[in-house]
């Protein structure tokens, strides 16, 4: 059979190519295709009986192994990519079908990941978009009410009542309707009532305040009522350190909440006002409860407002922007200023040191070495979420690439679809639109309030007079639309959002797990989505990271959830030191790099 194909296709040849007196004997053509050049290949096998004559024809005879070669190779070639799509729900939805994905699609290992977004920095590639669907319908930190279809375990849902926190913050929270502890909350309090240094770190939205407040409350109450402190007149039990003062009146608010039924008081205190303020807030008396942002408090600090000795807990929530290099220092000076246990046996009796609880999605570097000159990190125990930097499976993400002239256009879309999506009574659900910078936020405000759409801005450069109560009128549901900067994407409890605008897309992706945090929440509107516009080439990478997250199901890139062991001592401090120095360096390369291609991209726009 093979000899009869060979002297057929010879014979072609032959009539096609009548022979020369002088065959190159270093090119053999199979189905018009060149299979090898001098002596390599094919013509090594070439095998011409004598020399050939005008009347014969050349034969050239191919061995068998080479001939599966190249079939193997064309059917490779030919062979469609595996199927991406079965039977069920999808998981990513492009525009191009090609590019679908059903949730019960897994990529290999080693095989390349399809993205939908894989031409994005093309031009050509304008009004191209993908949507990763929500796989499940309740966030999966809720204990209860997850359909059955999605219950990861048959048990039970646990109760606030059986954590042994006091029956009067039970009843306090079944009267805001909150009766069974997320996950979070499941794993963290029961560590911070024996006394131990936390670092928690879990989803956005996951319940996090009222992770460490119940406890810190539960224990500050039961020394209030104990015998050996009836007498003691009030002193600053727990010091909560935030990053702005929206957030400062948004935990003490949960805060007087739980502290109520115990006679126990909150106060905030907050910056961009004057010291003035700062120390009146101080002279009425120290509170059960402070919660500051960290510039007001070093002010305080340094003015003697108050003493951090008794302190039984310090808390620093939104780990990732308190210790990132705009608030570290101070937060180190605060930090030093507090004696902070070493073991859950230093927090009890006399001459007691407080409780470390640092919370957040996300961790920057940095978080432990700063740590080490306080406590002894081999103290701190971390609790960490099951789908921790994993992008949310309960919210529907789009990313649609459009040219910035658009952009206005589809996000007047965009909300208009948003209202008529509940029709009629109720509350319609807010959305909340990120921008990069606070001149953008400005000049969109002023294109809404040209479009008709009523909408309250948010942004860092507003005067504080302004700026105060804002997001309590948002939250309020004094408008449904709110335009901001990432000063809202951090801790703010957006319960009432459906819709999360990225009018700029974000620039990491911390940022982006931020913003897009602020709807799913627990206890929040149901169905939330995000909406991201790329405009830019240099924000095409980040989507890229984002689509392969989805499609992998594997973590963001960049993200941290752990603390680094303090440093070493002697030699070896200076080696690591050496190492953090090269490292600090390259990364510093590499960003200059990076703004070098941004503005290559911005001259090319
Ligand atoms: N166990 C619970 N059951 C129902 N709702 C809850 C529960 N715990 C907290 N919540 C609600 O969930 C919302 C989000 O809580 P919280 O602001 O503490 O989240 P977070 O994890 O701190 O979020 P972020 O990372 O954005 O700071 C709040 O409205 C809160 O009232």
């Amino acid at each position: 059979m093979h000899s009869a194909k060979v002297s057929r296709l010879a014979l072609v040849a032959h009539n096609t190519f009548p022979p020369r007196r002088h065959v190159s004997p270093c090119v053999t053509a199979v189905g018009g295709r060149c299979l090898g050049h001098d002596g390599v290949g094919p013509t090594r096998y070439a095998h011409t009986s004598s020399a050939p004559t005008e009347d014969e024809a050349v034969v050239i005879r191919i061995p068998q192994h080479m001939q599966r070669r190249v079939g193997h190779a064309k059917d490779l070639r030919s062979k469609k990519r595996v199927p991406m799509v079965r039977a069920g729900k999808l998981l990513i939805q492009s525009k191009s079908p090609e590019h679908n994905q059903s949730a019960g699609f897994v990529f290999g290992k080693f095989e390349p990941t399809v993205l939908s977004s894989k031409g994005w920095k093309h031009k050509k590639s304008f009004g191209d978009y993908f949507t990763i669907n929500n796989t499940k319908s309740v966030a999966p930190f809720v204990t209860e009410q997850q359909p059955q279809e999605e219950r990861v375990t048959e048990r039970k849902a646990v109760e606030f009542g059986q954590l042994r926190i006091h029956e009067e913050l039970v009843r306090t929270l079944s009267q805001a309707n909150i009766t069974h502890p997320t996950t979070v909350q499941l794993q963290t309090i029961p560590k911070v009532l024996k006394g131990m240094n936390v670092l928690c770190a879990a989803e956005t939205g996951s319940g996090k305040t009222l992770s460490y407040l119940l406890p810190v409350v539960h224990k500050l109450q039961l020394e209030k009522s104990s015998e050996d402190n009836a007498e003691n007149s009030r002193t600053l039990g727990c010091l909560v350190v935030v990053p702005s003062r929206e957030l400062t009146e948004q935990i003490a608010a949960v805060s007087r909440l739980l502290c109520a039924p115990f006679g126990m008081l909150t106060k905030t205190v907050g910056g961009g006002r004057g010291i003035g303020p700062i120390k009146n807030m101080f002279r009425t008396g120290p509170a059960d409860i402070l919660v500051a942002t960290p510039g007001a408090l070093v002010k305080a600090l340094r003015r003697r407002c108050l003493d951090l000795s008794a302190l039984r807990f310090l808390v620093v929530d939104e780990a990732d922007t308190m210790f990132d290099s705009s608030f570290s220092d101070t937060l180190e000076t605060i930090l030093l200023q507090t004696a902070i246990a070493r073991a859950p046996s230093e927090t009890q009796g006399l001459g007691s040191k407080a409780q470390l609880l640092v919370v957040g999605a996300t961790f920057p570097g940095g978080v432990g070495e700063l740590l080490s000159r306080v406590t002894d990190l081999g103290s701190v125990v971390t609790v960490k979420s099951r789908n921790l930097h994993l992008l949310m499976p309960h919210v529907k993400q789009t990313f649609l690439k459009v040219r910035g002239s658009d952009k206005l256009l589809e996000l007047q879309q965009a909300l208009t679809e948003l209202r008529h999506v509940t029709p009629g009574g109720g509350d319609r659900g807010g959305a909340v639109v990120f921008c990069n910078k606070a001149a953008t936020v400005n000049w969109l405000g002023y294109s809404l309030d040209e479009l008709k759409v009523k909408h309250l801005r948010l942004q860092g450069e507003m005067p504080s007079v302004v700026r105060a109560g804002v997001f309590r009128s948002f939250q309020r549901g004094e408008a449904d639309v709110l335009v901001c900067t990432d000063i809202a994407s951090r801790g703010l409890d957006t319960s009432r959002v459906r819709l999360v605008v990225n009018y700029d897309c974000p620039e990491s992706p911390t940022d982006y797990i931020h913003r897009a945090g602020r709807v799913g929440r627990a206890g929040g509107a149901e169905e939330g989505q995000v909406l991201s516009f790329v405009t830019h080439r240099w924000d095409v990478e980040l989507v890229q990271s984002i689509e392969t997250s989805a499609r992998r199901r594997s973590v963001l890139p960049g993200m941290k959830s752990s603390i680094s062991e303090p440093k070493a001592q002697g030699k070896e401090d200076d080696e690591e030191e050496k190492k953090k120095k090269e490292d600090d360096e390259e990364k510093e390369e590499e960003k200059f790099r990076k703004k070098k291609r941004r503005m290559a991209y911005r001259r090319e726009d």
